[in-house]
C-alpha cells in the first residue's frame, strides 16, 4: 500500500509491461484520490495521468521516501509470484526489507536508494526479455535478492582502497572482493535470523541452490572480475542453452553486472545526478588516500576527472560492450542498444565541443584528463 502525504492511501494495480530501456514498468492508479500532492511525489505528468491512465513511473527514485522504496521492492517480488510460489509471508519480507535498508550506509552512491535502481533495472529487465518462460523461479528470485543485497553495507571506499589501507575487510578476505565478500556475508547473516528470513519456507536443497546463487550473483560484481565473466559469455552466447546450468549462472552474472552499471541508460535528468554522487564519493575517496599517503586512484582523483571524461569512457569501454553482448542473446534488447548507439554519437559530438572549449580556454601546458574507470580499476586513455 502507498499513502499519500496527507495518509490517504492510494491503490495502486502493478502492471507488467515495461516499454522501454528505462522505465522499469508501468502501474495502473485505480484511486480517484489523485491529487497534485500525489503526481508530485511519483512524478506523474498530467497528461498521462488524464491519458490511458496507466501511469509510468519513472526511474528516478530520489523523490521516493525510503518507505514508499520498501514498498515498491514487496510488489517487485509480489509481482514475479515469488511470494506465493516460495510461500514467503508478507511480514517476513517487510522485515527482510527492512533490515536491508538498515545496512545501507548514508554515503554518496552506494546506498539504499541505488540498491533500488539496480533491483528495479534486473526486474526490469526480467520482463523486458521474457525470462521467466526461459528460468525457473529460484533462479529469477536468486537475480533480484541478489540485486537487493548486492552493496549491504558499503563503506564508500573500494576495494583498492581496503586492500591499501590494509582495512579489517580486507584481512578478512585476504584481499580478495573484500567489499563482494562483505555485502554478500551481510546479506547472510540478515537471512539467519528467523523473522528476516525470506527463505524459511524453502528446502535445504532449495535454500543451498539460491546461497550458492546468491554468492555467485555478488561477486560477480566486483569490476576486477569484468573483463574475465564478459569473455566466458562471449564464449558460450554461439550455443547458449538455457537447460545448461553453467550458461543459466553466466548470464545471471552479466544480468546483475548490466542492472549494477546502468544509470546511463536512464533518461539523463536522472542519470547525472547520480554520477555527482558517483564522483562525490570517488573524491571522498581519493580525498582519504591523499591524506593518508596510499596510493591515489586515478580515476578518483578530482585533479584528473571531470563528468565528460568519467563517462565517455566507462560508456564506450564497460557499459556498451556489455550491453552489446546482452542484446545478441535477447534481440528485444535491440531497441536498447539503438538508444546507447545514439548516446555513443551524442558523446562523441560532445565531446569534441568539450575539446574545443577546452582549447579555448586551457592553458597548453596542462594535460588532458585521461582517467576513467577501467574493467579493474586501471585507467586507459579515452580516443574519440
Ligand atoms: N565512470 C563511471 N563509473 C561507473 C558508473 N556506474 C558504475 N560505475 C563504476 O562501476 C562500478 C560497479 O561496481 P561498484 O558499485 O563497486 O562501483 C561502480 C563504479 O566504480 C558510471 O556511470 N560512470
Ligand atoms: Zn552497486
Amino acid at each position: 500500500k502507498l499513502y499519500n502525504t496527507k495518509g490517504n492511501i492510494i491503490n495502486i494495480s502493478p502492471q507488467l509491461a515495461p516499454n522501454s530501456p528505462h522505465s522499469c514498468y508501468k502501474l495502473e492508479v485505480v484511486a480517484a484520490d489523485c491529487n497534485s500532492e500525489l503526481l508530485g511525489i511519483l512524478h506523474f505528468s498530467t497528461r498521462e495521468l488524464l491519458g490511458n491512465r496507466k501511469i509510468k513511473i519513472l526511474c528516478c527514485c530520489r523523490q521516493w521516501e525510503d518507505a514508499e522504496i520498501m514498498v515498491l521492492l514487496q510488489v517487485m517480488y509480489t509481482d514475479l509470484d515469488f511470494i506465493s510460489t516460495f510461500n514467503i509471508e508478507l511480514d517476513v519480507l517487510q522485515q527482510f526489507l527492512y533490515e536491508v535498508y538498515r545496512r545501507y550506509n548514508n554515503i554518496p552512491f552506494h546506498n539504499f536508494k541505488h540498491c533500488f535502481c539496480v533491483t528495479q533495472m534486473m526486474y526490469g529487465l526480467i520482463w523486458l526479455t521474457d525470462l521467466r518462460s526461459e528460468m525457473d523461479s529460484i533462479d529469477l528470485l536468486i537475480m533480484l535478492t541478489s540485486a537487493v543485497c548486492h552493496d549491504l553495507d558499503h563503506t564508500g571506499y573500494n576495494n583498492a582502497y581496503q586492500i591499501n589501507a590494509r582495512t579489517e575487510l580486507a584481512l578478512r578476505y585476504n584481499d580478495i572482493s573484500p567489499l563482494e565478500n562483505h555485502h554478500c556475508a551481510v546479506a547472510f547473516e540478515i537471512l539467519e535470523k528467523t523473522e528476516s528470513n525470506i527463505f524459511r519456507n524453502l528446502s535445504t536443497e532449495q535454500f543451498k541452490r539460491i546461497r550458492e546463487g546468491i554468492i555467485k550473483c555478488i561477486l560477480a560484481t566486483d569490476m576486477t572480475r569484468h573483463t574475465e565473466i564478459l569473455n566466458k559469455f562471449k564464449a558460450i552466447l554461439p550455443v547458449f542453452d538455457f537447460s545448461d546450468k553453467d550458461h543459466r549462472d553466466v548470464l545471471m552474472m552479466i544480468m546483475i553486472k548490466v542492472s549494477d552499471i546502468s544509470n546511463e541508460a536512464r533518461p539523463m535528468d536522472v542519470a547525472e545526478p547520480w554520477l555527482d554522487c558517483l564522483l562525490q564519493e570517488f573524491f571522498n575517496q581519493s580525498d582519504m588516500e591523499k591524506l593518508e599517503g596510499l596510493p591515489v586512484t586515478p580515476f578518483m582523483d578530482r585533479d584528473k576527472v571531470t563528468k565528460p571524461s568519467s563517462q565517455t569512457g566507462f560508456i564506450r569501454f564497460v557499459l556498451f560492450p556489455l550491453f552489446t553482448e546482452l542484446a545478441n542473446l535477447f534481440p528485444c534488447l535491440e531497441k536498447a542498444l539503438d538508444y546507447y548507439t545514439e548516446m555513443e554519437k551524442a558523446l562523441e559530438r560532445e565531446k569534441q565541443n568539450w575539446t574545443q572549449s577546452e582549447k579555448m580556454v586551457k592553458p597548453s601546458n596542462l594535460k588532458e584528463p585521461e582517467a576513467h574507470p577501467e574493467p579493474g580499476g586501471m585507467t586507459k586513455p579515452v580516443n574519440l
